[in-house]
């Protein structure tokens, strides 16, 4: 047994890890979000050091252990299963493997992201292997979204709602899903917007089957963030089910936004949200259920080693956590993902470092990596602006050595560039006018921007050298969410898109403008607007007007610029 793990077992406290014991109630959940195929352990975060394998025999020994036989443990997942490691994203079709691995865990209720539905091989990998599968047809709930069959049909995308007891407390649940209001779906799905089912027979129906009286818990969980302040959509559904269940105890589970948060929506009712990429299990317990008086505790857990035994009492891992801990080794060694290609000199981060440093990652590609890129379908004699969304860049790079597996982590997306010939006064606008404008897509502001209109007030700074960096969370119930304190990490604003801008001095007015396709219509939009306002008997430009500009991908370029060196 670890020496840290004596200590638990015999003081009941972990002075290495400086946490307590979690809040078991009656009905405890563990939550898992936007994992993106992060199931190999994050290699450079002493702090988030476990893998699939560690988190599987967590679970299991945790639900032995601590809730035991008398109280019950749900076990959760909110989508966003592909594109950010190398382990879903180096395989022929993307997730080929590690959706099996994923699935090896027992989640009681599961569904998809949009990362699930931008290309038809995975969403058509989703259905079939984990919707449609033996072990999760129950468990994989989506209420607003549907898969198109071969021929064309829509049928649902795993089972509308579910309607559970639990074991132990036989607590009645019902569990819906709903997507956010996605609108990118490949021709194999559709998404409806959420509030649009409370209109449909099914819903109607089941409301019908399972009235308040029937129902101890409604438990919506899905690929939605729980704080919404420009959307709302979270809320809206949340004024429709507490009209039809005024008293029941509600529970929402959320995504999408990659941020640790908790929120209340009134005295019955509360949301929880679990980060991203395998740095977070959530944990909440509901006490007190049918008193009408629930009591709710929250705490987000670093996805470690020494939290997971901490927590669940047991250093060793189980057979399976074990077996699946060693086959994601061997996956990895098969995909060479720790093929190394290069080394990189100094880490460059995506917000802790403010945008101006050389150790910002963004600064790093415009200035060194994207005037790399060359055309492969047009001359270069142009001036040019590239233009790319900051939401395309997913992770810090991390000083020391650049593997296959970094490429897929900071830059996942095979995303094709396409350019527009404009005048040289439009181009210069367009980056303005786009981080002027409301937030575009998933941009990747810091965590804390993406809560802070709930919480202008942070929380106190940290600074202990001895504790490792990462999140200090403010939440609606305060300070005390995150289960091991970190020392804080600082966190500068990120725009919307930045760009690399090389002018050449013998050009006409004209410039190509390159963008990455995904942007495309944002690109367009922007010049529209701008050139309506600069530009005298103005044409629009239109989807004609943009070509492919072909050459290597954002991936590609940085693995070479880090290949040769400066
Ligand atoms: N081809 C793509 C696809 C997505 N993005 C970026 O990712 C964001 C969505 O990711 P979530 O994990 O937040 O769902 C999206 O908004 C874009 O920022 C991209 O750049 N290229
Ligand atoms: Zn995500
Ligand atoms: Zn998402």
């Amino acid at each position: 047994i670890p020496t840290f793990l004596q200590n638990v077992l015999q003081n009941g406290i972990s002075k290495e890890l400086n946490t307590r014991e979690l809040e078991i109630g009656e009905l405890n959940f563990l939550h898992t979000t936007d994992t993106h195929g992060w199931l190999g352990s994050h290699i450079n975060q002493a702090n988030y050091d476990a893998d699939w394998g560690d988190f599987v025999s967590f679970a299991s020994s945790f639900k032995r252990q601590k809730v035991g036989k008398s109280r019950d443990l749900i076990l959760i997942d909110t989508g966003d299963k592909h594109d950010g490691n190398g382990l879903s994203d180096a395989t022929v079709p993307n997730g080929r493997i590690s959706t099996e691995i994923f699935n090896e865990q027992d989640y009681d209720l599961l569904t998809l992201g949009n990362h699930e539905l931008y290309t038809a091989e995975n969403t058509i990998l989703e259905y079939y292997s984990t919707a449609l599968s033996q072990k999760f047809k129950d468990a994989y709930v989506s209420s607003n979204v549907e898969f198109v069959t071969d021929d064309g049909d829509l049928v649902p995308f795993g089972s509308k709602y579910r309607y559970f007891e639990t074991h132990n407390q036989n607590i009645r649940i019902l569990a819906l899903s709903f997507m956010f209001n996605f609108q990118r779906t490949n021709p194999r799905a559709r998404v409806s917007p959420a509030t649009s089912i409370f209109q449909q027979d099914w819903f109607k129906q089941m409301v019908k089957q399972y009235p308040q009286d029937k129902v101890d818990v409604i438990v919506i969980f899905g690929h939605m963030p729980i704080t919404d302040p420009e959307a709302h959509e979270i809320n809206h559904v949340h004024t429709t089910l507490r009209k039809l269940y005024p008293e029941t105890v509600i529970q929402y589970f959320g995504g999408h936004s990659h941020i640790r948060d908790f929120a209340v929506f009134d005295e019955r009712a509360t949301g929880l949200q679990s980060g991203r990429f395998s740095e977070t299990v959530g944990f909440l317990s509901i006490d007190k259920i049918k008193s009408g008086a629930p009591e709710f505790k929250r705490r987000y857990i670093d996805f470690g080693k020494h939290s997971f035994a901490y927590h669940s009492g047991v250093s060793r891992q189980t057979k399976k956590g074990q077996d699946l801990s060693l086959k994601i080794a061997s996956v990895r060694q098969e995909l060479n993902l720790n093929e190394v290609i290069g080394h990189v000199p100094t880490s460059y981060y995506m917000y802790s470092k403010p945008i101006t440093s050389k150790h910002n990652i963004y600064n790093l590609l415009v200035t060194k990596v994207l005037p790399r890129l060359k055309s492969d379908q047009t001359d270069e004699t142009k001036s040019r602006f590239i233009i790319i969304n900051t939401g395309s860049i997913r992770y810090d790079l991390y000083k020391g050595n650049f593997t296959k597996d970094t490429e897929f982590i900071v830059s996942p997306f095979p995303n094709d560039w396409n350019f527009v010939e404009v005048p040289l006064s439009l181009a210069e606008g367009v980056a303005d006018y786009l981080n002027e404008g409301p937030v575009l897509y998933t941009s990747m502001a810091p965590p804390g921007a993406r809560s802070r209109k709930r919480h202008p007030e942070s929380c106190p700074f940290i600074h202990d050298p001895k504790l490792s960096k990462g999140y200090t969370t403010r939440d609606d119930f305060g300070c005390d969410g995150d289960d091991v304190p970190h020392n804080t990490e600082l966190y500068f604003t990120v725009p919307n898109v930045v760009q690399s801008v090389e002018l050449k001095p013998t050009d006409g007015v004209n410039v190509h403008l390159v963008f990455y396709s995904f942007i495309q219509k944002d690109i367009l939009k922007a010049l529209n607007e701008l050139g309506e306002t600069r530009l005298s008997g103005f044409e629009h430009f239109t989807d004609r007007d943009c070509k492919r500009y072909g050459g290597a991908s954002t991936k590609e370029l940085l693995k070479e610029y880090i290949r040769d060196g400066e």
